[in-house]
């Protein structure tokens, strides 16, 4: 599996820690940055996150803001994208298994880093359970495909 990863400066130092976790369980990634604590715009580093993802260039994507909240929004205008805040194991479990959520988003102000890993590594590892969740997520793409009319 490759991952890509970015975050703004509110994430930077989670994104840090994100990665070594990634390292340690074998997983490849391309971080898209942003490289500092310096202030940037979120919206920058969801969309070439989004974009790679929704083009099957990497598998999954990890976004990481301030709360998660701006990267969520942003990723998720993409078309193909479903991506998931998350702050707690039980729904990073869930959004992979029901959801097929193909981005994890994560917020470096609001969830400590322990708990932050346990989720990422849960999110990594769990898998599409598909039957009826398949059903809902075909009808998710389908209000995707109506937009564009
Ligand atoms: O988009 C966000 C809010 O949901 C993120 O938390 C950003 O990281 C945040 O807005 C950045 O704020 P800052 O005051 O410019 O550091």
């Amino acid at each position: 599996m490759k991952v890509a990863i970015a975050s703004d400066h509110g994430g930077y130092e989670l994104k840090e820690h994100i990665k070594m976790i990634m390292d340690d369980m074998g997983i490849e990634y391309e971080d898209l940055g942003t490289d500092s604590v310096e202030s940037v715009d979120y919206p920058d580093y969801a969309l070439p996150v989004a974009h790679k993802v929704a083009k099957g260039e990497v598998d999954r994507g990890i976004l990481i803001c301030g709360t998660g909240i701006g990267m969520s929004i942003a990723a998720n205008k993409v078309e193909g994208i479903r991506a998931a805040l998350v702050h707690d194991c039980y729904s990073a479990r869930v959004t992979r298994q029901h959801n097929d959520s193909n981005i994890l988003c994560l917020g470096g102000r609001t969830t400590g880093f322990n708990v932050a890993e346990d989720i990422a590594r849960i999110w990594l590892q769990e898998q599409f359970e598909g039957g009826r969740h398949e059903r809902r997520v075909q009808k998710i793409m389908q209000i995707e495909n109506r937009l564009k009319d």
